[in-house]
């Protein structure tokens, strides 16, 4: 009988795992499950995205022979993810198939449409054994040289079981339900259900939306002069980052989910013309209170955005450790931070212009703050609360 044919076993299973696209999400994927005692199969259209990630401890490069895997993890392009996972589905006929792309109600339309074909092997009773998900983590680099084993720890990771559209039965089996879930929670994540239309529309908001801002908002930047960008600080840096990302990716998942999407960007419109109009004439009667408005609104929508393990937003304490700019600095803090005990929820580095010194800024709970800065300054740093 096949193991996976009944849900996880008190976390005591350790199931085969291939993981189909070893970038970013794959590889890191790759090096959580082989350190929780999984063995891990590799494999990728890139030999080099393959040996990056054996060689960072993703697990092995799937080789002709080896044993059938019990759950596949199709971790490519979004573009390619139904056609890959379907595949999956039919060359393993044993196995669970997951898949991670951002994207989650077109490649269950995809697979749909592969099943019903009768030129593809796939069938719907295949279905039962597929599971659609998406891990809510991720970075603005890709490919395995960006994997981080700890990518997923403390971060949501959605489920989104396929329904009958007739019955409204769910199609996926529960015990491949369940191995979905193990799968996340072995990673660290914390687990939420959605159906895949609930999901699209919320990632359209909570993702795709943040993604447009920072690629709208850096593309400005392009003819700036050196002489401003030279007075960057952390604003900019913090609404920037993600316009690092990867074109090829984001063409694919605006373009699967740009319905959600334009419906949000007309109500964003919508106020940039309203603050453009303002600001034409900021002194006209009632215009600064237009302006107050926008900005608290953008602070109530803020302080909505929970903190870690999805629990409500919790503001941290902040200190600045002042360290030499020098190697060994950042290490050397965060292991007397440690020795103290408090954990740092939260840190980033600064350069103060024109001197050689670097600020190491902690969050940490507000509790512990004080405690912390006492013990720092006692074992010879110059600490300063924020
Ligand atoms: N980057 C993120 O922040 C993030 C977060 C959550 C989910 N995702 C999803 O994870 C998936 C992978 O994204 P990534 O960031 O790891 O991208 P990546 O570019 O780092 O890696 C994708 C890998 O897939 C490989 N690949 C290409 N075609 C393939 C095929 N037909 N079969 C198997 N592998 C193939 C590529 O060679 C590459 O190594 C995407 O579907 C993406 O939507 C990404
Ligand atoms: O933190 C980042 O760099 C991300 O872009 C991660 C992020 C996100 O929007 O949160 C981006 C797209 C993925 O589908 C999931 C996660």
């Amino acid at each position: 009988m096949n193991p996976l044919s009944t849900a996880p076993d008190a976390g005591r299973q350790r199931p085969r795992v291939l993981v189909r696209g070893t970038g970013l999400l794959g590889a890191s994927i790759g090096i959580r499950l082989s350190a929780d005692g999984h063995a891990v199969q590799l494999s990728d259209p890139s030999g080099t995205a393959e040996s990056i990630a054996r060689d960072i401890g993703a697990g092995q490069i799937r080789e002709a022979g080896d044993p059938d895997p019990e759950i596949v993890v199709v971790a490519a392009p979004p573009e390619v993810t139904a056609a890959e996972a379907a595949d999956a589905l039919v060359e393993f006929p044993e196995s669970v198939v997951l898949d991670v792309a951002s994207v989650k109600a077109e490649v269950l339309r995809q697979l749909r449409e592969l099943a019903l074909s009768p030129g593809h092997d796939l069938s719907p009773a295949d279905l039962t054994r597929y599971v659609g998900t998406h891990p809510m983590a991720g970075r603005e680099q890709s490919g395995p040289v960006a994997a981080r084993g700890e990518l997923f720890t403390s971060m949501p990771w959605v489920i989104t079981p396929a329904h009958d559209p007739a019955t409204g039965e769910q199609i996926p089996s529960p015990s491949a339900v369940a191995w979905a879930e193990e799968i996340a929670r072995r990673c660290g994540a914390t687990v939420h259900y959605m159906d895949p239309q609930e999901h699209d529309a919320s990632v359209a908001l909570i993702s795709h939306l943040p993604q447009i801002a920072a690629s709208l908002i850096a593309s400005r930047l392009q003819d700036a002069p050196t002489s401003a960008l030279a007075l960057a600080g952390n604003g900019l840096r913090d609404v920037t980052r993600i316009a690092a990302s990867d074109p090829n990716l984001w063409v694919q998942i605006l373009a699967a989910n740009a319905a959600p999407v334009v419906e949000i960007l007309h109500g964003l419109r919508d106020d940039v013309v309203r603050l453009i109009r303002t600001l034409e004439d900021p002194r006209a009667p009632g215009r600064q209170a237009d302006i107050a408005q926008l900005i608290s609104e953008g602070n109530s929508g803020r302080a909505r955005v929970p903190g870690k393990h999805g629990a409500p937003p919790q503001s941290f304490a902040r200190l600045i450790v002042i360290v030499d700019d020098r190697p060994g600095q950042i290490a050397a803090v965060l292991n007397d931070v440690a020795k103290v005990g408090v954990n740092v929820e939260d840190m980033r580095m600064d350069h103060s212009a024109g001197h050689q010194v670097g600020m190491v800024e902690l969050s940490v709970l507000p509790g512990r703050c004080e405690e912390l800065a006492e013990a720092l300054t006692e074992l010879g740093w110059k600490v300063v609360q924020s």
